[in-house]
């Protein structure tokens, strides 16, 4: 990456505090319960520790839109291989990453904007369902749809099997995440598996190289998930910062060995009328060493009309959005993000009653 472009310096209420103190961070919960858990399977559903877990689960989702989760269930070596790969990736010339540059939409990236100013990262994306369709347009009305696949390097030659065997282990933890938090809301655990029989969900890489102005940069600036959730995989060196919703004070995340952070995305936010939040995030880079994290976007398939769910709105508390169509709303951001653009990307705020 290199030089100190203008275009990655943040403007000055954007740049981080690289001295931060630690006081305190999102809350940590162990998954152990989740073991025999299945979100169709009532049984194991109403079991008392799967009912701890959804009412710990629950609080953190409304405090805070994140927790920390250990136990997780997603085998260590799994993660081991695919962080092994995705640096030996990384390691090469900018020429050799340029080969399976990003198309359309996943693929190989190093200049991706988040609210408009050049993040210090670079990124591989890949999607977990092969093909993933989505709307070939994000404007209203044009039908047609297009199907992404993804782009494999040929080095190093194990990236491919690590990334989507990492994949099919972090869906199946999805799927039981999905289970508690539709509980937490009071609904049926397998309330929300009907969207995601199919769906768009992708893996990112993220890479942040050492950063010489970590002071004027960010990794990736302050952002919302538009998802409905996040699942992130973060190496040992700090970068990840959370907004805390108390007093709006940027948390440092700390690194936990063998922990997933989980995140609700927008769509759980209006899925859930508010209850939930989805909550501003960043990374910071450093001048010394650099960093991987690895989010997986859990995402509705193309064809949702995403909305406040009828269960949990009434006349006392109608739905605050109005319905918007996933896939054009997913077409229309990924579109924004990669250039910079004069006005703020497509936001669900867009969509606020
Ligand atoms: O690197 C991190 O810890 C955060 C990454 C992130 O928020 C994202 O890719 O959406
Ligand atoms: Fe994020």
């Amino acid at each position: 990456m290199g030089d100190v472009d203008q275009v990655i310096i943040q403007d000055v209420e954007h740049r981080p505090n690289l001295a931060a103190p630690q006081a305190e961070s999102i809350p940590l919960i162990d998954l152990t319960a989740l073991a025999g858990y299945s979100p169709s399977d009532g049984a194991a559903a109403d079991s008392a520790a799967i009912k701890g877990l959804v009412a710990e689960i629950g609080k953190a989702c409304k405090e805070w839109g994140f927790f920390t989760a250990a136990n997780h269930g997603v085998p260590a070596e799994k993660r081991e291989r695919i962080e092994r790969e995705v640096r030996e990736f990384f390691r090469q010339d900018l020429a050799e990453k340029k080969k399976v540059q990003r198309k359309t939409t996943l693929g190989y990236y190093e200049t991706e904007h988040t609210k408009n100013a050049r993040d210090w990262k670079e990124v591989f994306d890949f999607t977990v369902q092969e093909p993933t369709v989505v709307p070939a347009s994000p404007e209203d009305g044009e039908e047609g749809v297009i199907e992404c696949t993804n782009q494999w390097p040929e080095y190093p030659p194990e990236l491919r099997e690590a990334c989507e065997d990492y994949a099919q282990e972090v869906q199946k933890l999805a799927h039981k995440l999905m289970g508690l938090i539709a509980q937490s809301l009071g609904l049926p655990a397998n309330r929300f598996d009907e969207f995601f029989e199919d769906h768009t969900s992708f893996v990112r890489i993220n890479h942040y190289p050492p950063c010489p102005t970590p002071h004027l940069a960010m990794g990736i600036g302050h952002h919302k998930d538009s998802g409905a959730l996040t699942i992130l995989a973060q190496d040992d060196v700090p970068g990840l910062e959370v907004k805390r919703k108390s007093d709006g004070e940027w948390i440092l995340v700390k690194p936990i060995p063998d922990t997933f952070i989980i995140n609700v995305g927008d769509v759980i936010k209006v899925w859930s009328n508010e209850a939930y939040d989805s909550v501003e995030h960043r990374a910071m880079v450093n001048s010394k060493r650099d960093r991987i994290s690895i989010p997986f976007f859990f995402m509705p398939p193309h064809y949702t009309m995403v909305q406040p769910l009828e269960e949990l709105t009434d006349e006392h508390n109608p739905p605050k959005y109005r319905p918007y169509n996933w896939g054009k709303y997913l077409v229309s951001r990924k579109g924004s993000n990669l250039k910079k653009f004069t006005v703020q990307n497509l936001q669900i705020d867009h969509f606020r009653i």
